[in-house]
């Protein structure tokens, strides 16, 4: 409840409404009390019956349940519309979060636990004001108010009903010890099991072509099961934390009955005062039971708060900040481990100053993506640091950055809609006829031609109708449409064949001349020409010079060249 409460203050979710819809819930609750309230009322006061008292009792329940109808309609009208806008609003709100998430916090949940977060956590934060916590207030306020009254009537009596119940309080906190790590449990396992599920089915057409379909089936198969045992653990912890303080709460008949004898034994019990008495305690013992039923239910739901107030304590990088305007990258004695491995990245220094085009090559795994990703501000280093215009990458607002910054890599993104909308996202005003002439900078022109919709042609989802080497020159299209300041180019051609790559190639650097470009190879024959080429050997720089002045001075780079003409004569 803690949770859920810092998350409504911190996102100011104003729940006045929902206030106000628990209230009209417990209005119906307190309603529901009035025949057993009118019975005890007629007891105490011993009235007469005859057919104008009933007749007044028929037009007062009558009216009350008229009111019962009103509140239950307006109440559940308050807290469905309440809760379903304060779910939209903090999922807006943490759905914006989450693209200020560094992308290694970003990257670190499977796909499984952020669709589990987005959809089933959201799904219990909402039913517990759209259901849960409304009925809990209203139960427990009932109760009071029939203590309130048996405590009137006999006090001794209210006392020996409610005897059991702080054992049964304190047994319920007891067995949460063990209840509460179940619903943690469950909630991973369930996660971990959509996780799963993605992977097998976006694996499938690998495992099929490798004839291995029940490769990835059995762990998926291990991971229902568990899914299973924590289903079952769950419900039995869940099952014993509810039932057994529920059945000592109700415990309190007995204890009334005991005090009955008591009382009767020293021959001061009014018969009717007790039946009274005895009448709301078993209303109360009801009560008690369905609490017992909410309590850990609720519980479980409030589980989702703690998950979603976690997500929004993740550092984020801040979307406004320092605005750069000189495009050199000043790269100080920078080092970064992945998580608890050892170091891929040791003490690299380096300035790329504005308008140079610097290549990065090196063996693979020497680190050369990860220091492009530190380039980008993907991820914070683990010391030293990444440097535009002398400013702190992480001082820079990612708005800003990303305005001038553009990373690609050899995996495209793309969104199933339309070329023409794929395009956009680059440059939002750009007209079709400019969109043209960038295809064509790409080799796509005479592709989108021959289509019947052109740009208009869906590409499915992540470009799934396109070839690969389509794929890559659409989203090199939407780097030359973007013209940022700084290009960083992770292997953007791999899927090109060498005629394509030049002509690709050489558009970009004519687009992006006076910019600054940093682009990780594996065929050097395109960074031949670069001012700078830097050789990279286990996440630390080697060498660093042109071409010509590597070819002399460094045997690795000639190494490199040697193999790398080798591949390509091939
Ligand atoms: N997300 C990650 N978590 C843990 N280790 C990683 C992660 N990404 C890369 N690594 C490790 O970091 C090292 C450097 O990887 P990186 O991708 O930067 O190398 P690279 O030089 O770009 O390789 P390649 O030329 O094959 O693309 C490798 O040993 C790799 O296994």
């Amino acid at each position: 409840m803690m949770h859920l409460l810092k998350l409504l203050n911190a996102n100011h979710i104003s729940y006045r409404s929902l206030n106000l819809g628990i209230g009209l819930k417990v209005l119906e609750e307190l309603i529901d009390l009035l025949p057993l309230l009118l019975v005890v009322w007629l007891l105490s006061s011993q009235h007469t019956m005859d057919s104008q008292t009933f007749l007044v009792i028929v037009v007062a329940m009558l009216f009350a349940l008229i009111l019962k109808w009103v509140c239950a309609q307006a109440g559940g009208y308050l807290n469905f519309t309440e809760s379903y806008k304060a779910t939209n609003t903090l999922r807006s709100i943490l759905l914006d979060h989450l693209r200020r998430l560094p992308l290694n916090l970003l990257l670190g949940k499977r796909a499984g636990q952020w669709q589990r977060l987005f959809t089933t956590q959201f799904k219990q934060f909402e039913e517990v004001f759209s259901h849960l916590l409304a009925d809990v207030i209203a139960h427990i306020l009932c109760l009071i108010v029939l203590v309130i009254i048996v405590a009137y009537l006999a006090p001794i009596l209210a006392i020996s009903v409610l005897a059991p119940l702080p054992i049964a309080i304190a047994l319920y906190y007891w067995l949460s010890r063990y209840f509460t790590p179940s619903i943690k449990e469950d909630s991973h396992e369930q996660a971990q099991t959509s996780s799963q599920l993605f992977e097998y089915i976006h694996g499938l057409t690998t495992l099929k072509h490798f004839a291995v379909t029940d490769l990835l089936l059995s762990p998926l198969v291990n991971r229902l099961q568990a899914l299973r045992q924590s289903g079952l653990k769950i419900e039995k912890t869940g099952g014993i934390t509810s039932q057994l303080p529920g059945l000592i709460a109700q415990a309190g008949i007995v204890s009334f009955l005991l005090a009955s004898a008591l009382i009767t034994a020293s021959g001061e019990l009014d018969l009717t005062i007790w039946l009274m008495c005895a009448l709301l305690s078993l209303y109360m013992m009801q009560i008690q039971h369905t609490l017992s039923m909410l309590i850990p239910e609720l519980a479980v739901l409030t589980t989702a708060s703690k998950a979603l107030f976690d997500l929004q304590q993740l550092p984020t990088q801040a979307l406004e900040g320092q605005h750069i305007e000189h495009f050199d990258i000043q790269v100080q004695q920078l080092s970064f481990c992945y998580a608890q491995n050892p170091p891929t990245l040791h003490n690299i220094s380096l300035n790329i100053p504005k308008g140079s085009f610097f290549a990065i090559v090196g063996a693979s795994g020497s680190g050369k993506s990860t220091l492009l990703s530190l380039l980008a501000g993907f991820q914070p280093s683990s010391s030293g640091q990444v440097c535009i215009d002398n400013t702190n990458i992480d001082d820079i607002g990612s708005r800003h950055l990303y305005q001038n910054l553009l990373h690609v890599d050899q995996h495209i993104q793309l969104f199933s809609g339309s070329i023409r909308e794929n395009l956009l996202i680059a440059d939002p005003n750009a007209s079709d006829s400019i969109l043209m002439s960038t295809l064509s900078k790409v080799g796509l022109h005479t592709f989108i031609d021959s289509l019947p919709d052109g740009l208009n042609h869906p590409i499915g989802e992540n470009g799934l109708f396109l070839s690969g080497g389509e794929k890559q020159r659409l989203g090199l299209a939407r780097a030359l449409l973007r013209n940022a300041n700084i290009l960083l180019l992770d292997e953007p051609t791999s899927a090109l064949d060498q005629t394509t790559e030049q002509h690709v190639l050489e558009n970009i650097h004519r687009s992006y001349e006076g910019k600054t470009i940093v682009m990780i190879a594996h065929r050097l024959n395109t960074i031949r020409y670069a001012d700078q080429i830097v050789l990279m050997d286990k996440g630390q720089i080697i060498a660093v010079g042109t071409h010509t002045e590597l070819l002399k001075t460094s045997p690795d780079y000639q190494k490199l060249v040697n193999h790398s003409d080798k591949a390509t004569t091939l």
